[in-house]
């Protein structure tokens, strides 16, 4: 594990251009190609980060807090290089283990041994290591043969259990996590709970994006509140949370 592992932004803002329902229409694309409008319809901007500066550093687990649609998931995207910023710099030393986004890498008709493989890349695996893991990711799921079939088979359940077996066999330096711990039944949740203990434990920095107070309480060392895409506060747990629950009058 590299002792510089770090993560560091610096006016950070991430937009998103939004064409309304009614501009995207055929019709009013018909209507545009037959009329003199022919100027294409100017898009909604979405602001999703603004202006974030952020340092994190090796053994720092940050909690970031905030309403829905405060942008906690954007700016997870950003750190595991899904989104690059509009605007702003980002520097993201270390491997990246990205544990959100659940369904991304899934085939329907691939088997769960296929989708272990995509599901292995996406999250930031190589594949060298996916083949070493191969046979400890099946086991841990506890699947057996079911593996072998289509993923459309699986129930809810089974595919959490492959979900979190690939995602916690893969070491990362900086982990990026969002609320998921309640995967599949009570006797996988334990294992599941235990497994993701030690990923954080192992991982120099962990970032943790969630609404569950006892667990970034129990999780994490500091905290950054956002509110409308902005850094509000950044501090101790406690700051935070005080400012956090004052501003959402939980
Ligand atoms: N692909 C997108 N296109 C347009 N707007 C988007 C897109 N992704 C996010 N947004 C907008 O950016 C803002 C931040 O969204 P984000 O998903 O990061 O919020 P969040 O804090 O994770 O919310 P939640 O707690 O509800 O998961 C919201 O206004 C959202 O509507």
């Amino acid at each position: 594990m590299s002792p510089q592992a770090h993560i560091i932004l610096r006016n950070v803002s991430v937009t998103f251009p939004v064409l309304s329902f009614r501009d995207r229409s055929l019709r009013s694309r018909f209507v545009r190609a037959m009329t003199l409008r022919r100027k294409a319809p100017r898009p909604h901007i979405v602001t999703a980060l603004n202006g974030i500066d952020l340092d994190v550093r090796a053994g720092d687990r940050v909690a970031i807090v905030g309403a829905n649609g405060a942008g906690k998931t954007t700016l997870l995207r950003v750190l595991a290089g899904i989104y690059h910023p509009t605007a702003g710099n980002i520097d993201v030393l270390g491997r990246c283990l990205s544990l959100f986004d659940l369904s991304a890498g899934f085939d329907e008709e691939a088997t769960g041994y296929e989708n272990i493989m995509r599901r292995g890349l996406v999250i930031g695996a190589r594949r060298t290591e996916i083949d070493a893991r191969r046979v400890e990711i099946a086991e841990f799921t506890e699947l057996g043969d079911r593996l072998d079939l289509p993923l459309r088979t699986y129930s809810s359940g089974m595919m959490l259990r492959l979900i979190f077996a690939v995602a916690t066999a893969v070491e990362g330096e900086i982990v990026l996590l969002d609320e998921w711990i309640g995967v599949g039944d009570q006797q996988f949740r334990k294992k599941a709970r235990l497994r993701l203990d030690e990923i954080v434990a192992r991982a120099g920095i962990l970032v943790l994006a969630s609404h569950d107070l006892d667990l970034i309480k129990s999780t994490c060392n500091r905290a950054i509140l956002l509110e409308e895409g902005r850094i509000t506060v950044s501090g101790t747990i406690e700051e935070v949370l005080a400012r956090y629950l004052g501003a959402a009058k939980v």
